[in-house]
């Protein structure tokens, strides 16, 4: 969505009875956007056969009737691959000046109004409008849906839109859907504020895929989705019951629909920058700023006057900065560059005049310790001769999704290397290659006043090193990455959700196999055995006494398989070998994998059963004892439940009464148990070898 202008500021539409040669409206690109996920998109080239752009026009429209409505749908889809969705002025303002930015955007960046506020914030009115603005999206995507099209809903504005999409009378129940939430996503503890809670985690869970731009926050939402709807939450994703769309999730215990949870950091389209850095101008501006500014050291920022980025903090900081080092005085400028929005007047009165203070404070005729500017009043072209010749880039973010500006400026700083100093509640700051920037703690006037000390003064060679492992993140994780990583993993989990999975192997088809059985002369046979041959659990007993009986049926139908001299024939198993050796030591020729693929046992002959192979000789298992703590404290929470340590593998069981029905409330917690248990194993990172 775009924020709203009115026409008289905008400019964007001729007023009626204009000359005719004068265009009645023109588009106009975001001169100070650097376009990531447009351009991510776009450069995915041909392999995006068809793509539409959907949004709403960055203007007010009561008044456009309907020719000229018609004429801009025609043009826009035409020229733009975009098609607009028409919301009326009080609708749109309602859902976005109001729901949007004075109830969600806090939220999810942690910023809590005080109390006597809360109720009215978070029970918001506006809630309707951004539902009725969520709808229209829905109708305008169904109506020009084709097959085969991926719909990818892009943040924090279109929350209901997955779960409308996915039960839109218009479209196919199985579309690929994705979601990325380009902001910040909180602690459940904030996020459970919201009286519209449950509908906008309900309203996301309708993708395939739901993605964030930092590991923190998709576990933030995980855990929400789990403590708010006590949906089972795992480490990949939700497990979503009576989901819109049925079919089971691959290995899940339940039926519903899965829903894949990942994480895809947005960066910014580094070609396109080193493009827009050649323009002539940007080289003019550079000339003309450092003839300015000569022997003065510059330090740059650009924010949203929200209360969120940090503004107030960041100058109150840059005034204990110049209190501290006096030396400082009139030779140290703050560009400060103001993004408009809508709480502007607020937020940006008070910046404005603590920006005045300081000014007043420090201020000789020669110079001005602050220099405040808002988006319009400079050129993309001169913020990026800014960023080139800057000293320092100072990001002092009190919660931030991620902050591609700090990497507009490393990028910019090709040739120069001068350091970033950045807030650590930013999402670049979670990517070890930001971990090179000055970290700041914006709570801390102090800390950050020495963060810019030590900024300007940093040698040019430890400069350097800092900018390459800030540089290399930069080029690494680009828009481009972005999207491709996001968009392949939505279709790949969007098959996986609506084709069936091995668990759900259809019954062999004997009228189909016998005849090529019959007539071929080798075979290779793979058969498994719980849950397949056998047809029961292994009792809780056998298990906890490693003892196994198996059923003599099965062991005469692996018999007379392994009989049959053409036939070479598998036998698979979860259980670990000590309690196989009983079917090993039966049939000798038998091959049998153990505790799913960890131990072979190769095939045996008339001379003797074959041998052992431990398929994971090298592989470390001291995530084991971490993770065998971690199972412990949740059997001993979980009646019914029991962990077995196997020679590679642990396992976690729950046993109850079959006769009851698979959501009954004591399964029901064994399985949060169980999803729980899954994220205390993967926080403490020994999941990747768990895995
Ligand atoms: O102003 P809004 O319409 O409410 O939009 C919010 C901001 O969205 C974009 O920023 C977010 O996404 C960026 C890229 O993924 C990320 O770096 C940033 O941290 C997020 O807040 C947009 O770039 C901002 O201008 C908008 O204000």
């Amino acid at each position: 969505m775009q924020r709203r202008h009115s026409r008289s500021q905008s400019g964007r539409r001729s007023e009626k009875g204009s000359s005719s040669n004068v265009e009645p409206w023109h588009v106009e690109n975001n001169a100070h956007c650097n376009g990531g996920l447009r351009n991510a998109i776009c450069s995915l080239g041909p392999r995006v056969k068809r793509k539409v752009w959907v949004g709403t026009l960055g203007t007010q429209t009561d008044s456009f009737g309907q020719k000229l409505r018609r004429d801009i749908d025609r043009r826009m889809s035409k020229e733009h691959e975009s098609l607009p969705v028409w919301i009326p002025d009080d609708e749109f303002e309602k859902c976005y000046d109001e729901f949007c930015h004075q109830v969600l955007w806090p939220c999810l960046h942690y910023a809590i109004p005080d109390a006597p506020k809360t109720a009215q914030f978070y029970q918001s009115s506006a809630f309707k409008e951004y539902h009725a603005v969520n709808q229209r999206f829905a109708d305008v995507i169904a109506a020009n849906y084709k097959e085969g099209d991926v719909i990818f809903v892009n943040d924090y504005h279109l929350m209901l839109l997955p779960l409308l999409l996915r039960q839109h009378p218009k479209l196919p129940h199985n579309v690929p859907i994705g979601f990325f939430m380009h902001v910040a996503f909180p602690s459940s503890e904030i996020f459970k504020c919201l009286s519209m809670r449950q509908e906008l985690l309900k309203g996301v869970l309708g993708a395939d895929l739901v993605g964030f731009q930092t590991a923190n926050f998709a576990r933030h939402f995980r855990q929400t989705v789990s403590r708010i709807l006590s949906y089972e939450a795992l480490p990949k994703g939700i497990q979503v019951p009576d989901g819109p769309v049925p079919g089971p999730r691959p290995g899940s215990s339940t039926d519903g629909r899965f829903v894949d949870v990942g994480v895809y950091p947005m960066g910014i389209d580094v070609n396109q920058l080193q493009e827009r850095k050649k323009d002539p101008e940007v080289a003019e501006w550079i000339r003309v700023l450092q003839e300015r500014y000569a022997g003065m050291k510059m330090v740059v920022g650009r924010d949203k006057l929200d209360g969120i980025q940090g503004v107030r903090q960041k100058i109150q900081a840059f005034e204990m900065f110049l209190e501290k080092n006096p030396e400082w005085q009139g030779k140290a400028v703050l560009f400060q560059v103001a993004l408009q929005t809508t709480e502007a007047n607020e937020v940006g009165g008070g910046v404005s005049d603590l920006v005045a203070h300081i000014n007043s404070r420090f201020s000789t005729l020669t110079y001005q310790p602050i220099v405040f500017l808002h988006t319009q009043d400079l050129t993309f072209s001169q913020y990026l001769a800014l960023l080139t010749i800057a000293d320092a880039f100072l990001v002092t973010s009190l919660r931030e999704g991620m902050a591609l500006r700090a990497h507009e400026f490393v990028e910019c700083q090709e040739g120069r290397h001068r350091p970033l100093v950045l807030s650590e509640f930013t999402g670049s700051y979670s990517y070890s290659g930001f971990r090179s920037c000055i970290a700041i703690n914006p709570w801390d006037a102090r800390g950050t006043a020495a963060a810019i000390q030590q900024a300007l003064t940093m040698s040019d060679d430890e400069a350097l090193s800092r900018w390459e492992d800030l540089h290399n993140h930069v080029i690494t994780q680009t828009a481009q990455a972005f999207a491709t990583g996001f968009l392949s993993r939505c279709v790949r989990a969007h098959l996986e959700h609506i084709q069936p999975d091995v668990e759900d192997v259809s019954v062999l088809d004997a009228h189909r196999v016998l005849p090529r059985y019959k007539h071929s002369s080798k075979r290779m046979i793979f058969i498994d055995l719980e849950g397949t041959l056998y047809n029961r659990d292994v009792s809780r007993d056998a298990l906890l006494e490693n003892r196994f009986e198996p059923p003599e049926e099965a062991l005469q139908v692996l018999d007379k398989l392994v009989g049959d001299r053409r036939n070479e024939v598998w036998l698979m198993s979860g259980l670990p070998r000590s309690m196989l050796q009983i079917i090993a030591d039966r049939i000798p020729r038998l091959g049998i994998i153990a505790e799913n693929g960890c131990f072979i046992k190769t095939l045996g002959s008339s001379q003797g059963s074959g041998e052992w192979l431990n398929m994971v000789a090298n592989f470390n298992l001291t995530w084991k004892s971490s993770a065998l703590e971690i199972l412990n404290y949740f059997t001993e929470r979980t009646p019914g439940a029991v962990v077995e340590e196997r020679e590679a593998s642990l396992v976690w069981r729950f046993w109850t009464d079959p006769t009851k029905p698979v959501d009954s409330p004591d399964r029901q917690w064994a399985r949060w148990q169980a999803a729980e248990a899954q994220n205390h194993i993967f926080d403490r990172s020994v999941y990747s070898y768990a895995c």
